[in-house]
């Protein structure tokens, strides 16, 4: 499904108008139509009185629009003009002449002065796609208003004080229930804080066609099943051909683990198993691989030179890299430890081995420490798994900014870096070299523990090791992860949820 920004959304809006030839005011009609479907479908026949906020922009006259549709539906509408609609023009002029005419009944907003206990519910039809920075005067006003209030509010396309391209939040800004989408869900309602503030998010047509959105080169989609199934081939990769055998699958490497953090390196190689690979071999300091013996029965362990505390200080690249030969994929870094020259180690692994990377954790950690300079780009593809943390590091950012942009973050430094990039975190974003990003809705904060993410690079690197694209080994691995994680929390409380319950249910 496609997602677009505020800039791509009004293009579409004049390209249907002006090059196909639908007009404004046949859109805004859908528009509000559909959102007071969604009201009514929500509130049903116990909740009928509404207060419906109206904007003056297009935003609001989608309001009068659908607080038209409810009256006609039985519901006991009041309009409640932000600001003197008298100087309205355009469609927002025509839309307050016929709710004069309908008639529907409407005051001007007086902050204080509203009788918010007349309401049982509230439609927020401030600002839409048009809105710039914080809301200012009277809708800051009412916003704050209305969250007071404690009634449920529905938003007409984005909640009002949402950024719709970020999904950060203004302030004010509105707290809905439900957010009616319009033509296409926006960015902002994908990411976190946005899709906590816009509720259920509901996507309506409203005669736009969708093609025009592949035209325009809009190339953010969410993973929903028919992503997953007609275009990533989730179905496809499923099936495993009858007379196949373990070499059929592909063999993958994974260096991970130390002393104080070998189950990183279990979970990790355990999820690989599971995600279907033939064979994994698992290197790890040769201390550790004693007591771990048995631990992943499947899998095939390569200790290797010990620093004598159990960590890899000891190994030189030049062991590790003849040990990628014969293997389809590596994955690098869960539970590995820094040591001193380890950047200059990883340096040398990137660039001296031609197998598929996914590089994870202090794999990660290693390549900050160089600085923000892009590595050159390798012969094989490289899929990076940070959580904002890592990605921070990596781009020489704060967290909170890594935040506040995800989608624009990744998307550039995919392509900068040559690389598929996986942010991590609710909603996942994963974007590849050529500008393409994939938003994932699969996952719950039960998969907020320590060794989530081992068991997600584990099952990337098994992925690729199966001899998936990389854009497909990461959005499959990201999308199943998640599912895992819903599967296990709808069998126990989230809370109880564990990295291993994510194998387990894959
Ligand atoms: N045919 C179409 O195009 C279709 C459009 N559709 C609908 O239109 C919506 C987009 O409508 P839009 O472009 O008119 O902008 P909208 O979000 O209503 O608000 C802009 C107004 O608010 C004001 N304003 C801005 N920021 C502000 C702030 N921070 N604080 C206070 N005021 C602020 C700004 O005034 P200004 O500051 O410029 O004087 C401007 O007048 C879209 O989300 C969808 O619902 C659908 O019906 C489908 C067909
Ligand atoms: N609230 C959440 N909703 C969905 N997925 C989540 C949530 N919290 C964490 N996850 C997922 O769990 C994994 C955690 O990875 P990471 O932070 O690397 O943990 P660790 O390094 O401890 O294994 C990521 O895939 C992340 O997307
Ligand atoms: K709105």
């Amino acid at each position: 499904m496609y997602v677009v920004t505020a800039e791509e959304m009004r293009e579409l809006d004049r390209l249907t108008i002006e090059q196909i030839g639908i007009p404004s005011l046949v859109l805004m009609e859908n528009a509000g139509r559909a959102v007071a479907e969604e009201v009514f479908r929500a509130a049903g026949t116990g909740r009928t009185r509404w207060g419906v906020l109206v904007g003056k922009g297009n935003n609001g006259a989608d309001g009068v629009v659908a607080a038209r549709h409810l009256q006609d539906a039985g519901y006991d509408v009041q309009l409640l003009y932000v600001e003197d609609p008298s100087l309205w023009k355009g469609e927002s002029a025509v839309q307050r002449d016929i709710a004069v005419h309908y008639p529907l009944r409407s005051e001007v907003y007086v902050p204080g002065a509203v009788d918010w206990s007349r309401f049982d519910g509230l439609i927020d039809a401030l600002l839409g796609t048009g809105s710039r920075g914080a809301p200012r005067g009277p809708y800051a006003a009412i916003i704050e208003e209305a969250n007071a209030s404690g009634l449920p509010i529905a938003a007409v396309d984005i909640p009002s004080g949402l950024n719709a391209n970020t999904g950060s939040l203004n302030k004010p800004c509105i707290h809905a229930f439900l957010t009616v989408a319009l033509a296409f869900t926006k960015r902002g309602l994908e990411q976190f804080p946005g899709a906590e503030a816009a509720g259920q998010v509901i996507v309506r047509r409203i005669g736009i066609p969708g093609g025009l959105a592949d035209k325009l080169g809009v190339s953010t989609f969410t993973l929903t099943a028919e992503e997953m199934d007609e275009k990533q081939g989730l179905d496809a990769f499923r099936k495993r051909r009858s007379d196949s055998h373990k070499g059929s699958f592909g063999h993958l490497l994974i260096a991970a683990g130390s002393r104080t953090m070998s189950g990183a390196g279990v979970l990790c190689t355990r999820a690989a198993i599971h995600g279907g690979c033939g064979l994994v071999t698992w290197a790890l300091p040769d201390r550790i691989s004693g007591p771990l013996t048995g631990l992943v029965p499947e899998a095939m362990l390569q200790p290797m030179e010990d620093n004598g505390h159990g960590g890899w200080s000891a190994v030189a690249a030049e062991q590790l890299i003849p040990l990628t030969e014969g293997k389809e994929a590596m994955v690098l870094g869960p539970g590995m430890g820094r040591w001193d020259g380890d950047t200059l180690w990883m340096r040398a692994v990137w660039d001296q081995t031609d197998v598929p990377l996914v590089v994870d954790a202090d794999g990660l950690n290693m390549m900050a420490s160089s600085g923000t300079k892009p590595w050159p780009t390798r012969k094989a593809p490289v899929i990076l798994t940070p959580h904002p943390g890592e990605m921070a590091r990596l781009a020489g950012l704060t967290t909170a900014e890594v935040q506040a942009d995800r989608i624009g973050l990744v998307r550039a430094f995919a392509a900068e870096r040559g690389v598929t990039l996986v942010l991590k975190g609710a909603r996942t974003v994963i974007a590849t070299p050529d500008g393409k990003v994939y938003i994932n809705r699969t996952g719950n904060s039960g998969m907020a523990k320590g060794g989530s993410g081992d068991v997600l690079a584990g099952l990337i690197g098994s992925l690729l090791a199966q001899g998936l694209h990389p854009e497909q080994a990461a959005v499959i691995g990201v999308f199943l992860h998640g599912q895992a994680g819903d599967r296990a929390a709808a069998d126990k409380p989230s809370y109880a949820l564990t990295a291993s319950d994510l194998i387990t249910y894959l």
